[in-house]
């Protein structure tokens, strides 16, 4: 896939998210707006031209998966409807390659606010460890892009704009003496960054407030997912 005309955007966004992901929550004043056991959730309010575009990060640590099991049912359109509640539509329109996929996904209406589309690639790959402690570093970039094959169709819904990378360490706890490691000794670390345009004009109310509600709901969902899973299944470093 490297010939393929979206890949130079493709590394340079995903280096990008790499390094935004890793650096946690740096200087920049983050406000936590959810919390619950592991899972931290930050915001910071930001508008473009009068739009709500808050970037938001999110830090969870979930025991008995890998970085590469939450990565992959994170990319893989077969299991999406499974944790995406606020999907109305999904479709693959282009298969870069194994790792790049192109979705265009429709998603529920959210009262008071217009329905909305998303078409963006999607790549998945690993990433050298940073730190020791760590085995294994897997992310997945989704990002918009254009296609003219499907351009927005304002009559029916606005086209939202949208980064998101899920950036995933796993760390093993050494077994017992000869024992072989179990999903008990794994920890997976998660990184959830998204910065939303949503396309048209919403309240800023509106929109902070779904946020608020639909954003804990959907990681606590889909990492509760994973797990269940991948619980009875070997497991896939
Ligand atoms: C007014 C527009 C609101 C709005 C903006 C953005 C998104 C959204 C799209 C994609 C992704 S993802 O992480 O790439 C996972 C693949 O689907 C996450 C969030 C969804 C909504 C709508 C449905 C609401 C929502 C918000 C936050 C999380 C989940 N759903």
């Amino acid at each position: 896939a490297e010939y393929h005309r979206l890949w130079p955007e493709i590394e340079r966004v995903t280096k990008e998210q790499i390094k935004y992901a890793q650096m946690g929550l740096g200087n920049d004043a983050w406000h936590l707006f959810a919390e619950e056991g592991e899972m931290k959730m930050y915001r910071r309010e930001e508008e473009v031209n009068g739009l709500v575009v808050d970037p938001l990060k999110a830090c969870h640590v979930v025991k008995g998966v890998t970085a590469h099991e939450m990565c992959h049912y994170f990319f893989s359109p077969q299991y999406r409807y499974d944790w995406e509640t606020t999907l109305e539509h999904m479709t693959v329109v282009e298969n870069i390659s194994d790792d790049t996929l192109i979705f265009l996904q429709l998603h529920k209406r959210i009262w008071p606010a217009t329905q909305r589309d998303a078409l963006f690639w999607s790549h998945i790959r690993q990433v050298p460890p940073n730190e020791p402690g760590v085995r294994d570093i897997w992310i997945v970039v989704n990002n918009s892009t254009e296609l003219p094959k499907h351009p927005p169709d304002n009559k029916k819904c606005i086209r939202l704009f949208l980064t998101v990378c899920l950036l995933c360490q796993t760390i093993v706890s050494s077994p017992k003496e000869g024992a072989s490691i179990t999903r008990d000794n794994l920890t997976c670390k998660i990184t959830y960054c998204s910065v939303v345009n949503p396309g048209g004009w919403a309240p800023a109310s509106v929109l902070r407030a779904v946020y608020k509600r639909e954003y804990p709901k959907f990681l606590k969902r889909f990492t509760a997912y994973v797990i269940d899973q991948c619980k009875n299944k070997p497991i896939m470093f």
